[in-house]
């Protein structure tokens, strides 16, 4: 059966409703451009974060931070309070990056590689972060996008087609309630990750679409 991740959480409640429905993993977006940012209206980050993380915890949830390029000292400041059991790297950061991120944080944190794709090149080249404790495999960003992930937009699936990934791996990109099951039959992905296609609109996460995500992947 499918592992999920819902992405770009932003309300306790909402956790809840992920917890309930079977979620394996939820994720909290610390990047200020996202639409889905924890911290819109000025809130203190660290406070949100560790709310967020605590209630994860207490709905048995695994957590998942996505930053964008961090700093190192500044991510673990932010985490050391309740730990998330993952952080989601999102932005340009190199093998070496990661492997430094992996060697800064305890084991009980997993570290996470996305990467955009769009050919069979590109998947190859996934194999550079030996480090990196699973790799998400995500569209490349439009065009002139100000955000490096988070469109709603998949890529050609068909690229991974006999890939054998070098590690354990998560699809990212476009998928929704209705695409969910074509996309793990075509792919043979063990583990989805979605943010856009459960939302009403840009940025505000509905509770049906999370259900019906989560219940068509596990399904499939
Ligand atoms: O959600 C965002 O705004 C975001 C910003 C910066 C980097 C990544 C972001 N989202 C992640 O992108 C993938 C795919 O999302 P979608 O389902 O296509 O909307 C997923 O991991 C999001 O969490």
């Amino acid at each position: 059966m499918a592992k999920v991740k819902i992405c770009g959480v932003r309300d306790e409640a909402l956790v809840h409703v992920a917890a309930e429905a079977g979620a394996d993993w939820i994720g909290f977006n610390l990047v200020p451009k996202s639409p889905r940012f924890i911290a819109p209206h000025g809130e203190s980050v660290p406070e949100r974060l560790n709310d967020l993380l605590k209630v994860s915890a207490e709905a048995q949830l695994r957590s998942v931070v996505l930053v964008v390029d961090p700093d190192i000292a500044v991510l673990k400041s932010l985490t050391d309070t309740v730990l998330p059991d993952a952080i989601q790297l999102h932005g340009q950061e190199t093998p070496e990056f990661v492997a430094k991120l992996r060697a800064a944080m305890t084991k009980d944190t997993e570290v996470w590689k996305a990467v955009g794709v769009e050919n069979r090149a590109d998947l190859e080249a996934v194999a550079r972060f030996v480090s990196a404790d699973r790799l998400l495999i995500d569209a490349k960003p439009p065009e002139g996008a100000d955000r490096t992930g988070g469109h709603g937009q998949a890529f050609d699936w068909s690229i991974l087609r006999g890939w054998a990934a070098p590690k354990p791996w998560m699809l990212a990109g476009g998928l929704t309630p209705e695409n969910v099951a074509t996309a793990i039959a075509a792919t043979g992905a063990d583990a989805v990750d979605v943010s856009s296609g459960v939302e009403s609109e840009r940025g505000v996460k509905d509770e049906v679409l999370i259900r019906s995500f989560i219940a068509a992947a596990k399904a499939a």
